[in-house]
């Protein structure tokens, strides 16, 4: 018997052990690094890894390099060495855009070059599945088996880990239960549990849809400002309402409210966005200067609800052309797409023409 946690599991472990500041070891064959997220790092931890000696670095996505002018020799990644004077606020000041134009890093930055990156790159698909910021410092190991087991640290294997990084995890129904709505007193929502640990997604079924027809959809991505807080920067607000309207007028539907906060960047780093917004940068900017891809969302999931509860085609109410490629892919027939423009005002006309500019939406 052995009661050694899995690969999925140990990922799961390490979200939640850099999101507490923890350092994780990484190895690939009998190499091995110390790695920390540079968001929760602190003081003691910086001082102790400093301590280890040897080359240390902290991994950068393009994007944050493009911004910082660093090379990234890795293509999505450059490995940026840290300077004899390093201290915590230089490391803050290279993961978060914050004070980028109050104060410009001190330069120049030397990014490594040469050597393999697969950890490095390992390190930042994981701080961005924390929903940290894309940013980790690395510290090489002699020793890394012994180094974590010493130290009571998780340790996560390059090889095994990668395919469930970039795989999705299988969804399961965990329940449903009758839940009558403003809309409609034929409401059922459907709770959703991802293997891998992560968010929860829900469905909220309308009525009783034929499966044999397409259905009346909308595949929701979670917006607490809009959704719960009615801001006025975003549709998202309105778009949730009108579509669950629709539905009730309809007396059948489904709406998918998928937990992928911030285009899947989370909550804290959505606000971080605001903030840049607030500077003068546009919604794709702001993303950018973050680390952050555009768009880092995975439509697949709710294809995947969605043939969980039999539907196979769908009407579905979006602007977003990639969530209908992404549909298709994975094997759902997106018999039309029903426009859903509602809610533009002075606050978020910017953003939605900027939608539209960079990121193909519909008219
Ligand atoms: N990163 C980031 N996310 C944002 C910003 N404004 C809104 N969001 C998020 O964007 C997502 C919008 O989701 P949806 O309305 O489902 O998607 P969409 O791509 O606009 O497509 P449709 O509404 O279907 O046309 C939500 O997760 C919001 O939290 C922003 O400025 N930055
Ligand atoms: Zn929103």
């Amino acid at each position: 018997m052995s009661l050694y946690p899995n690969i999925a599991e140990l990922l799961a472990r390490a979200r939640a052990d850099l999101r507490m500041g923890v350092p994780l070891v990484l190895i690939s064959g009998d190499r091995g690094v110390l790695a920390l997220a540079a968001e929760t790092l602190g003081p003691d931890r910086l001082a102790d890894l400093l301590a280890l000696g040897g080359e240390s670095c902290i991994a950068i996505t393009a994007r944050r390099a493009e911004t910082l002018k660093a090379r990234p020799y890795d293509g999505d990644l450059a490995r940026i060495l840290l300077p004899d004077d390093v201290d915590l606020p230089w490391v803050r000041a290279l993961a978060d855009p914050a004070d980028d134009l109050n104060s410009p890093m001190k330069g120049p930055l030397i990014s490594q070059r040469g050597g393999p990156a697969d950890l490095h790159r390992l390190a930042i698909s994981l701080m961005k599945s924390a929903r940290l910021l894309p940013a980790a410092l690395l510290q090489p190991l002699p020793h890394p088996q012994q180094f974590a087991a010493l130290n009571g640290l998780t340790l996560i294997d390059e090889t095994r880990a990668a395919p469930f990084l970039t795989q999705r995890s299988p969804m399961h129904p965990v329940v449903n239960a009758h839940l009558p709505i403003e809309v409609s007193s034929q409401g059922r929502l459907h709770v959703f549990r991802p293997e891998d640990g992560g968010e929860e997604h829900y469905a909220i079924e309308i009525g009783r849809p034929d499966r044999a027809k397409p259905v009346l959809a909308r595949l929701h991505s979670a917006c607490f400002t809009g959704d719960l807080m009615g801001s006025l920067k975003c549709d998202c607000g309105p778009q949730l309402r009108a579509a669950l309207a629709q539905m009730g007028a309809a007396g059948a539907g489904v709406l998918l409210y998928l937990n992928q906060e911030g285009r899947g960047i989370g909550l804290a780093n959505k606000m971080r966005a605001y903030s840049l917004q607030d500077q003068g940068f546009d919604t794709v900017e702001a993303n950018h200067r973050l680390g952050f891809e555009d768009d880092e969302r995975d439509f697949r999931i709710g294809a995947d609800i969605l043939k969980s509860l039999g539907f196979l085609s769908v009407r579905l109410l979006t602007n977003n052309p990639a969530k209908i490629t992404m549909m298709e892919k994975t094997g759902i027939t997106v018999a039309a797409r029903v426009p859903l423009h509602v809610g533009e005002g002075e606050h978020n006309r910017a953003y939605l023409a900027t939608k539209r500019q960079k990121s193909g939406h519909l008219e």
